[in-house]
């Protein structure tokens, strides 16, 4: 694998009218990875995921993808990149079944009728190379599953598609103790199948269990990108509350400590 990022921003700024709202951010994501991306509520992590995904533009700073520099001002542009943002709606449809939501909008086609077999196969093919068990038939419907089944199915599509980044906002919020261990699992063998998962989540828990790298955002401006294996839970619960680490012995905000792949 490789040590240099899939997706890096450098510097970025975004403000809405007079709010100033990212600061200088530095970001990165790697292949095979899962980078979590953590910070107290009105942080800037909604901003920045979708500055990456494509809703927002950044207002200066860099946006590289694959070490080239990028200008993604759509949401289309992302998408064309293979970044893809899972939502905590997850966007799916109820009234369709798992295969025809994970093909929604890109349905395979035999002629000119849909090709539900190959789709069929290549939706369990995925499902399988994820180990996903807790699904009874790719042929039920959306409506019959329950939160954890549909947060493996919206993951699932993200990996069918063969995104290479991949955003997942706090997958496990509405999942109890079973399921969300079953969803971590999930990000952790997306991850091994060499996506760059990005994870936002405010359960340190999940973060410390699933995460490779842990970037705090504190009041729009990054405090540190730290290495799992580098710190405890006091450390990156008082990183996301004060935007400083004692402990940890970092530089005051802005410093990348420890980030490498
Ligand atoms: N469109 C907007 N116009 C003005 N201010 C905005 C806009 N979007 C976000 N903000 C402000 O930017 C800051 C960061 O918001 P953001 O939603 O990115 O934080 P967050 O870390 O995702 O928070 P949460 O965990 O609560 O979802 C907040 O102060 C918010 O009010």
């Amino acid at each position: 694998m490789s040590d240099q990022p899939i997706l890096q921003l450098r510097g970025v700024n975004k403000s809405f009218g007079a709010v100033h709202v990212l600061h200088d951010v530095d970001f990165a994501a790697y292949a095979g990875k899962v980078t979590a991306l953590v910070g107290d509520n009105g942080a800037g992590k909604s901003t920045l995921v979708k500055c990456i995904g494509g809703t927002y533009t950044i207002d200066s700073g860099s946006y590289e993808f694959e070490g080239t520099s990028q200008h993604v001002s759509d949401p289309r542009d992302a998408a064309a990149l293979g970044v893809e943002i899972v939502y905590q709606d997850l966007a799916l449809c109820e009234n369709l079944d798992v295969v025809q939501n994970m093909f929604l909008g890109r349905e395979r086609l035999r002629g000119i009728v849909l090709d539900e077999e190959s789709m069929e196969i290549a939706a369990s093919d995925t499902l399988k190379s994820l180990s996903v068990r807790t699904l009874k038939s790719v042929r039920q419907r959306v409506s019959s599953l329950s939160g954890g089944q549909r947060q493996t199915v919206a993951i699932a599509k993200a990996a069918l598609w063969k995104s290479k980044v991949v955003i997942l906002d706090e997958p496990t919020a509405a999942l109890g103790v079973a399921q969300t261990a079953q969803v971590l699992e999930l990000v952790r063998r997306l991850a091994d199948q060499g996506t760059a998962v990005i994870l936002i989540s405010h359960n340190m828990l999940d973060v410390l269990q699933v995460a490779d790298t842990i970037s705090v955002l504190y009041l729009g401006q990054l405090a540190a990108t730290v290495n799992r294996a580098d710190v405890n839970q006091t450390q990156v619960v008082e990183l996301i509350t004060t935007g400083r680490s004692g402990n940890l012995g970092l530089q005051p905000i802005g410093t990348i400590t420890g980030a490498s792949a």
